[in-house]
């Protein structure tokens, strides 16, 4: 694993975050289970990627190796050494505390003083519209709560790239609208302090099996089955039926299969 060149525009924010090059991962006893089979994956600041492909192709280990929370068997995985990520899962972790504090200890763990953790957390808070829930425990919170928590506290770390698997699964279709329209705030750069000045929005890389929200939140889309990368498609290309049937079939049958 290494760092790559950091570009030298202002915002420091280098123009290419992630490099995949053959990288390999392999799970389960003896390492058998080949999860993840010679992706090749390059992702440039900025870019919109939503990653789709059946359960078990592979979409939340490529997270996590985009990450860095899974280690790649094989291969070469780059990453820009100055990036700041954001990870979220279906089922946010919450800390036994109150609202606040979740975020407050998110921030004071990464090194922000604790009286201005308390007032970025305060901001983040109100940015997902949940001031009045401050003191509530956090895991008395409903799932749609607690994954706007969730994206406060990460928002409050100014993230340069967003990492999210599956962030609305477990959500009801109410709470579903109100965690992806965040999503789009914090990533489509209106709501990302700093980034903006710089004219480029964060990164986002997110797994999804809603074709729908895949139409509205990515840019790019990537096919994942059985571990291997198929398709590589920016997205109206992705859902345009006749060209994504003449370039990779098994997408197309895939994609036709979730529309049912
Ligand atoms: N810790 C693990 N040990 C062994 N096998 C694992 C482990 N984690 C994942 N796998 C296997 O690796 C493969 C890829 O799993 P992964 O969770 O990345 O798929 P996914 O596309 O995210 O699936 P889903 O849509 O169900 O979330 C699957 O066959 C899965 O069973």
């Amino acid at each position: 694993m290494s760092g790559l060149p950091v570009a030298t525009h202002a915002s420091q924010v280098p123009t290419v975050c992630f490099d995949l090059r053959n990288v390999q991962v392999h799970l389960g006893t003896a390492g058998r289970l080949h999860a993840l089979s010679d992706i090749y994956l390059r992702v440039q600041a900025g870019e919109r990627v939503a990653l789709v492909g059946a359960n078990g192709s592979g979409k939340s280990t490529l997270l996590r190796t985009l990450h860095g929370l899974q280690r790649a068997s094989g291969g070469e995985v780059h990453r820009a050494s100055t990036l700041r990520m954001a990870m979220l899962f279906q089922r946010p972790h919450m800390l036994r505390l109150s609202v606040l504090r979740n975020i407050v200890l998110g921030l004071w763990l990464q090194g922000v003083p604790w009286r201005e953790a308390r007032e970025r957390a305060q901001v983040a808070l109100a940015r997902v519209g949940m001031t009045h829930l401050a003191e509530r425990n956090a895991r008395a919170l409903s799932g749609g709560q607690q994954q706007r928590l969730a994206l406060a506290r990460a928002w409050a770390l100014r993230p340069d790239v967003w990492l999210l698997d599956e962030p609305t699964a477990s959500l009801d279709p109410h709470a579903k609208r109100e965690v992806e329209a965040l999503i789009a705030e914090f990533t489509q750069g209106a709501a990302s302090e700093g980034k903006e000045a710089a004219g480029r929005p964060p990164t986002l890389v997110f797994s999804s099996h809603n074709l729908g929200q895949v139409k509205r939140l990515a840019s790019r889309v990537i096919y994942l089955e059985q571990g291997q990368l198929l398709a590589d498609l920016p997205v109206t290309d992705f859902f345009n039926h006749d060209l994504l049937r003449a370039l990779c079939p098994q997408a197309h049958l895939f994609v036709q299969g979730e529309s049912l």
